[in-house]
């Protein structure tokens, strides 16, 4: 059902407004004719680097754009438009290093939409056609390669790659040493194996096996790489199937070629028939029947392109109905009864000019990569953390080479790996540094087997005094909303701030010996009066802020809390034993021996006496007008909430006695839910967990967790 056998869709050839009407190809103005046939020769060069090398040279969205391009030129002059137009065929083609064997019913491409206008007219024209309404089923659209595999009395007969869709590649033993590919359907009794079935699917990597391949790619000395796509098509296309064997490859069906024996009425019957078969189908697939739907479909998947465990480069969008497939037919290069709904690109291909390291909060020294600027998912990224020397190693990149960046929705831009073809031999190997790049002390490793090197020196870095800064002003710690990055350069440079020790002494004088919190006229500047009044009202935060302010290692929020919680004052954490820290519910040994050593430094007690004096709170009264209802209970609060920040949420659990945990499990009591929860409701759901949304909430401050169980929302079958 990929596609419809080839006697119903050569007519499609002839449509297109072709050559017959007012221009001949001799119309064409030369410039333009010149102009065509180099782009068309470029977009078939990417082709061939693409699906018979394996190895593209720039990224899929650049890729996408010479498409558009000439699919405009086309457009303007359709004289242009060759029956072996690149617009016309199927992209790919074969290698001679395979065996070139017939598809028994032809592989299709997928014609594009850009846009809910794309779509809408798609919908239109197809609606048009069928005369009605018709339904949709919606699958994820796989970034990986096609392949068509023979089922003869449901024995695996052979295995072909797309090839140029009339003609693919022998690729059977490979394919054979897939786990996910059974050698034997299994019958059914809704679904008899048929005598002869073409199965379609798409073989990928999984996202995190892809960073496993590259590492143990370059441990051996061979080229990784660029992204999870390449890495599936050259594991796939390998000569030696003893090499496919070793690579992690997954298959997803998603449709029928020739068939024997077996009439589905619905292309989603079909996948319920590939499933009794023993063939891996997409758990996302669903049928709807607007283009509203269709749309929010879309944008949800668009939200979550993250949770798919391949890369997602789109929606396939398919009408659901066989006959009105039938009825549609198909072009010369793809079916009119499906669309792929394109996401805009995740990734993109730039320079690595250098790698550049900085130094963290706790020392650590990071390696980052600096980049050309390139627009990647509407933002335009010109860093990259790269973690570590390791990480470094792993991916293979080299200063100088072109790289596959990846930016997904929120999550920050990474490096994927570099395109090894357009290397110059320029290219240099980054060496770590062996000193530290802001103060000049020799780098260590904390401890053997850490793969991170640190500045040993804590006290006298600048780098790590304005990173200790810059954090604990954030607002996840002590909310000291007018000290910036700039800010705690600022009050460094002057010398008026030597450590965060000195923070709280900050007063109108010392802030006027600095230009950013002064006025030409030079008086305190508004920022300056914010920041006196941002440290007045961080002395009285509750004390797991003021824990994590102090930057002890492993003592982030979830960790202070359950300190706060079971010592209630920081002169009872400090003079507590390890053990007894240690056994502080929600507190292990690694943190408490974290915290003894934090102490044992002078100058860390030296703050600590410091924010003492200057009037830092440094402890947790307990309110005892609020009874402690949630005593011992973990509540994860998700999305947003109307009434509540998610702080003023947790601190009102805390206050009751409750631990305000950030991960749900089997022993989560309760989970608040807001707007776009995401994916701890689903989590909660599953175990089982009550959910609460704002109403039951408040009844749980108000009135305990009997009643809020009562308030729970009602669980989803
Ligand atoms: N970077 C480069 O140099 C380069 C060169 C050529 C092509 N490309 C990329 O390849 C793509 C175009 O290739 P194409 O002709 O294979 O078209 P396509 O990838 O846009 O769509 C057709 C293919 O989608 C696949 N697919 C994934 N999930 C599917 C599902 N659920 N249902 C049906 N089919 C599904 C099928 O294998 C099918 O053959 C574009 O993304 C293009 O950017 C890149
Ligand atoms: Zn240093």
């Amino acid at each position: 059902m990929d596609n419809t056998a080839d006697a119903e869709t050569e007519g499609a050839l002839a449509d297109p407004a072709a050559g017959s009407t007012a221009e001949g190809i001799e119309d064409v103005p030369a410039d333009v004719r010149e102009r065509y046939a180099e782009l068309a020769e470029e977009v078939r060069g990417h082709q061939f680097r693409y699906y018979v090398l394996d190895s593209p040279t720039i990224s899929d969205g650049e890729f996408d754009e010479l498409f558009t391009r000439l699919q405009r030129m086309e457009d303007e002059h359709p004289a242009l438009r060759a029956p072996d137009s690149p617009t016309q065929v199927v992209g790919g083609t074969f290698s001679t290093e395979f065996e070139p064997v017939a598809h028994l019913e032809r592989m299709l491409s997928l014609d594009n939409a850009f846009d809910t206008e794309e779509l809408q007219a798609w919908v239109d024209r197809v609606e048009k056609e069928v005369g009605g309404a018709a339904e949709y089923l919606c699958e994820l659209k796989i970034d990986g390669l096609a392949v068509n595999l023979l089922y003869r009395d449901g024995q695996l007969e052979r295995a072909l790659t797309r090839g140029d869709g009339r003609t693919g590649e022998d690729v059977t033993l490979n394919v054979r040493t897939m786990r996910d590919v059974p050698e034997q359907l299994t019958d059914s009794e809704q679904y008899p194996v048929p005598g002869l079935v073409e199965v379609r699917g798409e073989v990928f990597f999984r996202v995190d096996e892809f960073a496993e391949l590259n590492a143990s790619l370059v441990d051996a000395g061979k080229a990784p790489f660029a992204n999870p796509r390449n890495a599936a098509a050259g594991s796939l296309r390998q000569k030696d199937p003893r090499i496919s064997r070793t690579r992690p490859l997954r298959l997803i069906c998603h449709g029928l070629g020739r068939r024997e024996g077996f009439e589905p009425e619905r292309q989603s019957e079909s996948y319920a028939a590939l499933k009794a078969w023993g063939l891996p189908v997409s758990a996302h697939t669903t049928v709807l029947s607007t283009v509203d739907q269709l749309v929010g479909h879309i944008e949800h998947w668009g939200r979550n392109r993250e949770s798919a465990e391949h890369e997602i480069d789109g929606i396939v969008i398919k009408v659901d109905q066989v006959s009105l497939q039938r009825r549609l037919g198909a072009t010369s290069r793809a079916p009119r009864w499906a669309i792929a709904y394109k996401y805009p690109p995740e990734q993109a291909t730039t320079r690595l000019r250098s790698i550049e390291v900085n130094v963290g909060r706790t020392g650590r020294v990071t390696p980052f990569a600096v980049m050309e600027p390139v627009k990647v998912a509407g933002t335009t990224v010109a860093m990259a953390t790269l973690h570590n020397a390791d990480e470094v190693r792993r991916k293979g990149v080299l200063i100088g080479d072109r790289v596959v960046i990846r930016k997904a929705g929120e999550i920050i831009p990474e490096v994927l790996g570099p395109v090894v073809d357009v290397r110059t031999g320029e290219e240099r190997e980054f060496v770590m540094p062996a000193a530290c790049p802001e103060c000049g002390t020799a780098l260590a490793k904390q401890k053997e087997g850490d793969v991170d090197l640190r500045c040993p020196n804590a006290q006298g870095c600048p780098g790590q005094r304005r990173e200790r800064l810059f954090y604990l002003a954030s607002r996840k710690v002590l909310d000291i909303d007018a000290l910036g990055y700039e800010g705690a350069s600022a009050l460094l440079e002057a010398g008026v701030v030597g450590d965060e020790g000195d923070l709280f002494d900050l007063d109108e004088a010392k802030l006027l010996q600095t230009s950013l919190y002064t006025t030409k006229e030079g008086n305190l500047s508004a920022n300056g009066t914010k920041l006196l009044h941002n440290l007045e009202a961080a002395k009285d935060k509750p004390l797991w802020r003021v824990l994590v302010g102090l930057s002890i290692r492993h003592v982030g929020p979830t960790a202070a809390q359950a300190l706060a919680r079971e010592f209630g004052s920081l002169e009872r954490i400090e003079a507590a034993s390890e053990e007894e820290i240690a056994a502080a519910d929600g507190v292990g040994p690694t943190i408490a021996g974290a915290v003894r050593e934090w102490f044992a430094v002078d100058w860390h007690r030296e703050i600590v006496r410091k924010w003492r004096e200057a009037g830092v709170r440094m402890a947790d009264e307990r309110d005892e007008s609020i009874p402690r209802t949630l005593e011992g209970m973990s509540i994860v609060v998700t999305g947003s909430l109307q009434q509540f920040s998610r702080d003023e949420a947790k601190e009102s659990i805390m206050a009751r006695g409750g631990r305000a945990a950030g991960s749900v499990s089997k022993k989560t009591a309760f989970v608040v839910v807001g707007d776009a929860p995401g994916s701890k409701y689903d989590k909660a759901m599953q175990l089982k967990v009550p959910v609460l949304d704002e109403d039951g909430f408040q009844v749980l401050l108000d009135e305990g967790p009997d009643a809020a169980v009562e308030h729970a929302l009602p669980a989803e079958e």
